[in-house]
């Protein structure tokens, strides 16, 4: 598989606090990569650089072999991104929020209208799509989302814990949509706190803390690697690697 991001040396601080330092890491494409870390690790402030809204302090992005921010036009057409506030618009209908993001990609007429019925249906709300999402569960919110950022069909689509707060149905529905965009070609960088998740679809996982990666390994291999050390589960293996420390109660 070949590289289609690449990310070298991305360093960020907040006042004086490092919160990324220097961080090198390359998504293959066609993989689903799951990104875990505790909280406050800097994974969201590691994806908001991703995606060009965070300004970096230092370090290059790569897609596909090019400076993003010489092709920045090209890389955000390329780029989805789920994030991890739920961002619809409550008083449009699911259809017009659809439209309205699939329409900033420049698609219009019926082209528009094919891509907002395709992606409605993909995460199967397409029955529901003139009603306004404040009336929707926890679930279908999630799923709107997820066609809000779908679409364009992005090469890339980096989802920042997007299954927060729904029930099992609602999760292992959106996990099936992942598994099937995965295979119709889309890259996915999955950032989770649910272990059992990145388990389930990951092929990749990438384990940060305290703004650096302290693993990076496919899950097959780094599962047979800390087996070896007595960690039978990823749970065991992420607490092994991050430690048992309250992260939510530092400065
Ligand atoms: N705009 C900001 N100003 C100051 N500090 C910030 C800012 N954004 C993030 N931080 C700090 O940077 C650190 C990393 O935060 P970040 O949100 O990237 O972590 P995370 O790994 O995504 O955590 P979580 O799993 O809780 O979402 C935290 O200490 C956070 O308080």
């Amino acid at each position: 598989m070949s590289a289609l991001l690449e990310v070298k040396d991305l360093s960020k601080s907040f006042s004086d606090k490092k919160v990324v330092e220097k961080l090198t890491l390359t998504v293959l494409e066609g993989e689903i990569l799951g990104f875990l870390g505790p909280n406050g690790a800097g994974k969201s402030t590691t994806v908001k650089m991703i995606i060009d809204v965070e300004q970096r302090d230092d370090g290059e992005i790569y897609f596909n072999g090019e400076k993003t921010e010489d092709k920045m036009k090209v890389f955000k057409k390329a780029l989805g991104v789920v994030p991890q506030d739920i961002s619809i618009y409550d008083d449009l209908s699911a259809y017009d929020n659809v439209r309205f993001f699939c329409s900033l990609y420049g698609y219009k007429g019926q082209e528009l209208k094919n891509r907002v019925k395709e992606a409605l249906e993909f995460v199967g709300l397409w029955d529901r799509r003139k009603e306004i999402p404040s009336k929707f569960s926890g679930g279908m919110k999630r799923r709107l989302n997820i066609a809000c950022s779908i679409a364009h069909s992005p090469k890339l689509l980096i989802m920042d814990e997007p299954t927060v707060g729904i029930d099992p149905q609602s999760r292992n529905h959106i996990l099936e949509t992942i598994k099937t965009l995965n295979k119709r070609g889309t890259t996915i960088v999955y950032v989770s706190h649910y272990m059992e998740e990145i388990d389930a679809i990951c092929n990749r996982i990438v384990i940060m803390d305290h703004g650096i990666i302290v693993e990076d390994m496919e899950k097959e291999r780094l599962k047979e690697k800390y087996r070896q050390q007595g960690f039978t589960s990823l749970e065991e293996i992420f607490l092994h690697l991050t430690g048992t420390d309250l992260r939510d109660q530092e400065a």
